[in-house]
């Protein structure tokens, strides 16, 4: 199961991520890369992760026309990480274009591919007076989760409240990525549809990503084993 919890790498740089790391002996954990990092360190990080041994979830949520994000999917397709992602609002074309992309440019296993349903920093209210959807936000999610099957994409990402209906909808073998993730009494900060790992675990998701609750602890590496032992129950596998 430590291979399901993805501590969310984001740092300005390289140094400090890799410092992070190194200094709380974080040796091996999964993580996760997402724009703010790649965007800066580019193909040579994801090297030199994968090189210390770290499974890598590379966060872009790509959203553009089909033939844009056909054509990134397949450049990513090369970094051989472990998953990647794409927005379901971009729609079905784009989704079996992302499929295709990530297939015709790997070189051995495609990575895994999801679709982010609804940002779990994103609310009710949010959906109804921002993005003018009038739908439930659950509605909308379970809609774009069945629409993402459809594609061949392999799972979503959403918040821990949704992964019981999804998998419902879906069939247990369709992945479920949930951050928003918060250890008790931690602040939520701009995450809206938020869940304790203990939770998580209740509701059967697949893969959990935790950034502020482990990054910005006094004891990053003890609040990392917490949430490991939550998720794991009483396999309590901790990072010695
Ligand atoms: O719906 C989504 C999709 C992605 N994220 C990313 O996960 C982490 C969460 O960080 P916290 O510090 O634990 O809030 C962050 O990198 C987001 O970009 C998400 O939160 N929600």
């Amino acid at each position: 199961m430590r291979d399901s919890l993805y501590i969310a790498l984001d740092f300005s740089s390289k140094d400090l991520a890799l410092q992070f790391l190194d200094e709380h002996q974080l040796d091996r954990v999964p993580v996760k890369v997402g724009m703010q990092l790649f965007y800066r360190e580019g193909p040579s990080l994801i090297k030199e992760l994968k090189q210390r041994g770290h499974s890598i979830f590379l966060d872009l949520k790509l959203h553009d026309i089909p033939n844009t994000v056909y054509a990134a999917m397949k450049s990513l397709g090369k970094l051989e990480v472990d998953m990647v992602n794409v927005h379901a609002a971009g729609g079905v074309e784009m989704m079996k274009a992302a499929c295709e992309g990530l297939r015709d440019g790997a070189e051995g296993k495609a990575p895994k591919l999801l679709a982010v349903t609804q940002l779990t920093s994103t609310d009710s209210e949010m959906l109804k007076d921002e993005l003018l959807i009038d739908a439930p936000i659950d509605q909308v999610i379970d809609s774009y989760a069945m629409m993402s099957k459809k594609t061949g994409i392999d799972g979503v990402v959403c918040s821990v409240h949704e992964v019981k209906r999804i998998k419902e909808r879906c069939g247990s073998d369709f992945l479920t990525l949930t951050p928003g993730i918060r250890l008790k009494g931690d602040r939520a900060n701009d995450q809206k549809r938020v869940a304790t790992p203990q939770l998580a675990k209740q509701q059967g998701t697949n893969y959990l990503v935790i950034g502020r609750s482990v990054t910005q602890a006094d004891n990053p590496k003890e609040a990392y084993n917490q949430a490991l032992k939550e998720w794991e129950d009483e396999y309590s596998q901790t990072i010695k």
